[in-house]
């Protein structure tokens, strides 16, 4: 069988006085070689890219982690200075295009701002400076030019029994690394906690009676999917659901 294409989302980023459409490589170089799928980065057009028409051609989507935060208004709270940067292009192509690849049943495997997105997507808050927070570790990462020092692991993760990550992972707590400053608040509508940090932070969530695979995580397993179990099992997962959906997608 040909390989399965993933949409991996993409980043406005302004470079040389031109909006760019990008996202960074450890993600595209997990879906090739973790998931052993295609990657296509799909540019954040917003209301203009018809969502549907670019998910008629797919078997999966990668929603990716950022630096920018999910613009508060969109949960019903108020933007300011101190919580951006924000990148609104984005906003407004993530969101609508989670909720219909899981209406659709299209695999979704969401990393970070991609697993708060999806939690705003389907009406959930964010907290937000989660360090600030009584009770809270300090989930950001390291200061440093090395990356591999600043996507570190960080902190034990908590699976809850019973889910489907439980199904990939097994039961054990495993470390997982750390990179947001936001944490993922009030639950959306239908959403289902899969794992949590010692500190209560939601780590990993699915969502109930979604007709296709969704898996979401505050952590980075892309970064380190060559080299860590937990982080090659989820992309092994992701793969073989993507797969299934493509088998059934080209026979319709
Ligand atoms: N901005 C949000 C989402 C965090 C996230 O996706 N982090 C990836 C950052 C990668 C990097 O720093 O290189 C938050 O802060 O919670």
């Amino acid at each position: 069988m040909s390989k399965p294409l993933v949409l991996v989302t993409a980043d406005v980023k302004s470079i040389d006085g031109f909006n760019w459409h990008a996202t960074i490589s450890t993600y595209l170089q997990a879906v090739l070689k973790g998931a052993d799928a295609i990657p296509m980065i799909l540019p954040a057009l917003g209301a203009d890219l018809d969502i549907d028409a670019a998910l008629d051609n797919v078997d999966g989507v990668l929603v990716t982690g950022s630096r920018s935060n999910v613009n508060p208004q969109l949960y019903g709270q108020e933007p300011t200075e101190a919580n951006g940067p924000y990148d609104p292009d984005r906003d407004a192509t993530t969101l609508p295009l989670i909720k219909r690849a899981v209406e659709r049943g299209v695999p979704v495997f969401a990393i970070c701002r991609g697993m708060q997105e999806m939690n705003v997507a389907f009406g959930g808050t964010l907290l937000t400076e989660v360090q600030e927070i009584a009770g809270r570790k300090d989930h950001r990462p390291p200061t440093s030019d090395s990356q591999d020092e600043r996507f570190r692991i960080a902190h034990t993760v908590e699976i809850h029994s019973g889910g489907p990550l439980e199904t990939v992972l097994g039961e054990e707590p495993f470390e997982v690394n750390s990179l947001h400053r936001q944490a993922v608040g009030e639950l959306g509508k239908g959403l289902v906690i899969e794992a949590k940090a010692e500190d209560g932070t939601i780590e990993a969530m699915t969502i109930k009676d979604a007709p296709g695979y969704v898996m979401a995580t505050q952590w980075h397993p892309e970064y380190w999917v060559m080299t860590d179990g937990p982080s090659k099992k989820l992309f092994s997962a992701f793969g073989d659901a993507v797969r299934t959906y493509r088998q059934k997608r080209l026979a319709l």
